[in-house]
């Protein structure tokens, strides 16, 4: 197993610069979850992890060695992308056994140990009974198992796993997360899981570090993270399920407008905002903040709704902005109504709106 340190990490393609000078740690045996919107670089820094990719500047060292002048096969590592990249034709035990066939890993195994981690694995992975059947026998998910078995199977030192559940449905999306997470445990791999589900990320990750534009926003545990965000974009990201982020203007003495719709600020936030270097700030609530209600301050246009379970979300348009609405009352509303709004301003955070950095106390 292995602690992984990136310094001073720059990449480009052509004049398109992913990363400048970027600086991570992850810590042995951890599973980190790198979360991202679409673009971000998630990817290429899996592949330079990896080795796949060697034209960038910066260093990367397995713990405290230098791995740039080491090919993929050489890093001790197993990796397992959302294409699986099987053998369709092969058996699965055909490709389970494929990367201890390696050049690089002649001599290293006898036959008899060959099929002892053959079947160790598929037993882990609970794929013994398929061991005979061909890749394009399998469905989806049992490829996604096999494809994770191939990484397993030489014990690598770090587990690189891009999108691995990405293209199950969700039942089964459920119930690999849990088993990677039980192979984790089992095995203590150093794992990297990219992903640009939220949710995926916040169950999953001992450490989760939320990337954009090739640079670290925030990392840490996941649940810290969400509660306590550095900024308006890490609030926004991973709280997009269940809160709502206002754009508000300062009106003096604590006070605070949204529309036309004037209010006083908690005493919490009232303290917060005289620091602000701007008269424009952002308000992230809870969802469960807003509720319709014919005497509400604020007018609004239903845009979306839906009912999740008992809950009722209701996306509004509220002076060029959207409000989540979350309630436990069942409201009769079709997109296009217009609705009043009551707000509650509790839990609130705040944040410059300009440098989207947090106004903390
Ligand atoms: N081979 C390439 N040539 C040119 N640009 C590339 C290449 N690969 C990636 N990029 C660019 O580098 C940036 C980072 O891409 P990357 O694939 O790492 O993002 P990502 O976070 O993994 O995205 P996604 O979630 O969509 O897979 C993007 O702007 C992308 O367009």
């Amino acid at each position: 197993m292995a602690n992984i340190q990136i310094s001073q990490l720059s990449k480009s393609f052509g004049a398109h610069r992913v990363f400048d000078a970027l600086d991570l740690e992850i810590p042995d045996r951890a599973y980190v979850c790198l979360l991202g919107p679409s673009g971000c670089g998630k990817s290429t820094l899996m592949r330079i992890i990896s080795g796949l990719d060697s034209d960038h500047t910066g260093s990367i060292r397995f713990d405290g060695h230098a791995v740039e002048s080491l090919s993929s096969a050489d890093r001790d590592i197993g990796m397992a992308f959302q294409n699986y990249a099987l053998y369709p034709h092969h058996t699965v035990e055909g490709n389970l056994r494929f990367p201890l066939l390696a050049p690089k890993q002649k001599g290293r195994w006898s036959s008899a140990e060959m099929t002892k981690r053959v079947h160790e694995t598929a037993d882990l992975l609970r794929i013994t009974p398929l061991l005979h059947r061909t890749i394009d026998q399998l469905s989806g998910g049992q490829q996604q198992r096999v494809s994770l078995g191939r990484a397993l199977i030489r014990h690598p030192k770090v587990l690189l796993l891009d999108e691995p559940v990405t293209h199950l449905d969700a039942r089964l999306r459920f119930s690999m997360r849990s088993e990677l997470k039980q192979i984790h445990k089992t095995m203590g791999t150093t794992t990297i899981h990219v992903t640009h589900d939220q949710q995926e990320a916040l169950a999953m990750a001992d450490v989760l570090v939320i990337m954009r534009n090739g640079r670290i926003e925030q990392s840490g545990p996941g649940m810290r993270i969400y509660r306590d965000p550095d900024n308006s974009f890490v609030a926004g990201f991973l709280g997009d399920a269940m809160r709502t982020l206002l754009t508000i203007e300062l009106a003096g003495e604590g006070r605070a407008r949204l529309d036309t719709y004037e209010f006083a600020l908690p005493d919490d936030l009232a303290s917060l905002v005289a620091q602000a270097p701007h008269r424009e700030i952002t308000l992230a609530l809870p969802n469960t903040s807003f509720s319709i209600d014919p005497t509400g301050p604020l007018t609004g246009t239903v845009v979306a709704h839906e009912m999740i379970e008992n809950t009722q979300r209701i996306v509004l348009k509220v002076a060029g902005q959207r409000i989540k609405l979350l309630s436990n009352r069942v409201e009769r509303v079709k997109n296009g109504d217009g609705v009043r709004i009551r707000v509650g301003i509790t839990d609130g955070m705040i944040f410059d709106k300009q440098s989207g950095q947090r106004l903390r106390a």
